[in-house]
């Protein structure tokens, strides 16, 4: 034991047994010195090397934080990029003080290892003593514990700067450090270490947050004008609603108490038109219109983020008074112009809002089905619960019953050791939308049907069922009564499922080309921020002459093209990508699109897939750009022909 150590030993016995003055300055310090010997029962006398958990039970402690991780290990390797050329290491514990992650110079790993910076090293204050992350998490404030501010005389020569993560909940979840084995003597030297951790640690929050709620509305609000976008310090999410379901450490401050389950609108003092109209713009649009005084004092700029995945579903009706412009999702009012047929459907469809009937969606690839069924559960009373879309041609056969119906933990060889939730379950008081419903294996259909008919789930490896409420919407391309005949679709399934039918027509056949068009266009403007964006009238009578054997999906991508093509915002008939009126390629429709027209070229159409998909080395999105349609439809017609690509090596 070297003399700095015992003299250091004598120091924290006389502090932490009350036998010398504790020093106001380094109170937090020496109440924690106090505490270890008192609560934890440490003796200074006697110091312990550092405590690694083997690697398995580190494993138990990464997994409760599987998806957090994440956020953080991008985090942390930016930090450490910052503070490696320095000495430091960078690594993060969870809420008990097991280090589940680590970056550090692999050259000093035996001493880094030996102080106990290391994977799995157990760094909690009734172990390890006063130290950055134990204290830390006692005490919930970014803090240093430099050198001889640390308990146990083998740790005296490091300096550790800590900050504490908390959830969205508010929950402590984990600490990040930023430690080095030496460092100057002075304390001040950890400043703008300190500085450093404190942000990385409000980055890492943020983006746990984002995460979590990338299926809501996220407004965020800052003091910084130009910056909210990036770094708004207050973030509240909310479902269609308006209810608040999120809201982080920024928001329960500034609103002095729990934000959640409450009317995002009440909160804020706004109507939710004027924060609907946040999302228009952005900050750096309009910047004055969106100047938010929050209720506890202080003025804030705000930004919307919209949902980036399929959760939440369209907004309820004008109605509710929560109206949103239609160019996001559209309400069903705004899903067609005046097609007489459209407007004979979308009348029927409302009807069937909250009967608990369920609807099967007829219609050719990229017509608007899923668009429907959004709009069908947006309209109805389930509006803020989830709405969930699966896919039955896109996942592989031996994964849709997993996906579906979810597992227990470890009743599933390659399942996730916690289990999964599967998306019926996830669907619970929402919708259920069943894309491709026609694609859906035989065995799955009569577990399907049981959860129709009883309104129950089984998970795999379940004992006892689960209930479920859920209101289902299912689509195909195909005439399932045809299947039915050939065996291969349940009858009793089909008629459970088609309590209505709607069958949307193809876009060929509507007479509301022009709005769709139009709307269509404008929504694409907007994205790309050219509202000032024109349509040359050349342009418009080569849309509407067009056949659009991919439907809407076909007319979106052509729009998107065209405007990021066009040269001054004008787009032209040249700016389309789409063949000359005399072609008569124009009239052909591309081989997937015809064969699902059913007109027996099945074979002809695999030889051409196949080749197309060659062309573009197996790269399934870039076939399915070109044909005009959904990569769904792609993996659904390589499925029915046996197309498989070629196995790496
Ligand atoms: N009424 C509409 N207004 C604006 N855009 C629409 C409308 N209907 C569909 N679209 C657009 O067309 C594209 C295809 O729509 P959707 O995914 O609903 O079609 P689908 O019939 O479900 O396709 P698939 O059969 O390939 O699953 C999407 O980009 C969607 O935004």
């Amino acid at each position: 034991m070297t003399s700095l150590q015992s003299r250091h030993i004598d120091n924290v016995y006389s502090i932490a047994t009350g036998t010398a003055l504790a020093d106001p300055a380094a109170s937090l310090v020496h109440k924690s010195w106090a505490r270890c010997v008192r609560e934890h029962g440490l003796d200074p006398t006697r110091p312990s090397p550092a405590r690694i958990l083997p690697a398995q039970e580190v494993r138990a402690h990464q997994q409760q934080l599987e998806h957090f991780l994440r956020a953080a290990r991008a985090g942390m390797e930016d930090i450490y990029r910052r503070v490696a050329d320095l000495g430091y290491m960078v690594l993060l514990t969870d809420a008990e003080g097991i280090t589940v992650d680590y970056i550090g110079n692999p050259a000093w790993d035996d001493q880094l290892r030996k102080a106990g910076l290391y994977l799995g090293a157990d760094w909690n204050e009734a172990h390890a003593g006063t130290c950055g992350v134990g204290t830390c998490l006692v005490e919930r404030q970014p803090m240093t514990c430099h050198q001889t501010e640390h308990f146990d005389a083998t740790h005296i020569a490091l300096t550790c700067t800590t900050a504490p993560l908390f959830d969205h909940s508010g929950k402590l979840t984990a600490i990040l450090d930023v430690s080095a084995l030496r460092s100057p003597e002075a304390r001040e030297s950890q400043h703008l270490v300190r500085h450093l951790v404190s942000i990385y640690a409000r980055m890492i929050e943020d983006a746990d947050f984002l995460r979590s709620f990338r299926g809501h509305w996220i407004l965020r609000l800052g003091t910084a004008y130009g910056l909210v976008d990036v770094a708004g310090e207050v973030m509240l999410a909310f479902d269609e609603g308006g209810t608040v379901v999120g809201a982080n450490g920024g928001a329960r401050q500034a609103l002095a108490g729990n934000p959640l389950g409450r009317e995002v609108s009440q909160l804020l003092h706004m109507p939710m038109d004027a924060i609907w109209r946040i999302g228009s713009g952005g900050a750096s649009a309009m910047p004055f219109a969106h100047t938010v005084l929050l209720p506890g004092g202080g003025e804030y700029h705000a930004s919307l983020l919209a949902p980036r995945v399929r959760r939440a579903a369209a907004p309820a009706a004008a109605a509710s008074g929560n109206a949103r412009p239609c160019d996001r999702l559209p309400p069903l009012e705004c899903i067609a112009g005046n097609d007489p047929a459209m407007q004979k459907l979308l009348a029927q469809a409302r009807r069937l809002v909250d009967r608990g009937i369920h609807v099967l969606v007829e219609g050719e690839t990229g017509s608007g089905k899923e668009v429907l069924a959004r709009a069908l559960h947006g309209a109805s009373s389930r509006a803020a619960m989830p709405f969930v879309a699966v896919n039955c041609a896109a996942i592989p056969d031996s994964l849709i019953e997993s996906e579906l119906f979810g597992y227990t933990p470890g009743s599933f060889t390659g399942g996730r050791a916690k289990g999964m939730k599967g998306l019926i379950a996830q669907a619970d008081h929402g919708t259920l939308f069943l894309d491709e419903i026609g694609d859906m294996p035989m065995a799955l259909q009569t577990r399907l049907l049981r959860v129709l008919s009883e309104g129950e789930v089984l998970p795999l490896g379940a004992e006892s069922p689960q209930r479920v409420d859920i209101a289902v919407v299912a689509a195909t391309h195909r005439h399932l009564p045809e299947l039915v005949t050939a065996g291969r679709f349940r009858e009793d399934l089909y008629y459970r499922l088609c309590g209505a039918v709607l069958k949307l027509p193809p876009l060929r056949e509507r007479g509301d080309r022009r709005y769709l068009i139009e709307a269509m266009f404008n929504e694409e403007a907007a994205a790309m921020r050219s509202s000032a964006a024109r349509l040359s009238d050349a342009a418009l009578q080569r849309l509407l002459a067009h056949a659009w054997p991919g439907n809407l999906r076909e007319l979106r991508n052509v729009l998107r093209l065209a405007l990021a093509l066009c040269a001054d915002g004008t787009v032209s008939a040249e700016d389309l990508q789409l063949p000359a009126p005399s072609d008569a390629a124009a009239a052909v429709p591309p081989p997937v699109a015809r064969a699902e027209a059913g007109d027996g070229s099945d074979l002809a159409s695999a030889d051409e897939l196949r080749a197309l998909l060659q062309r573009h080395r197996w790269h399934v999105a870039r076939a399915a750009a070109e044909l005009g349609v959904c990569r769904a439809t792609v993996y659904r017609h390589m499925k029915r022909h046996g197309i498989a690509p070629p196995q790496r090596m």
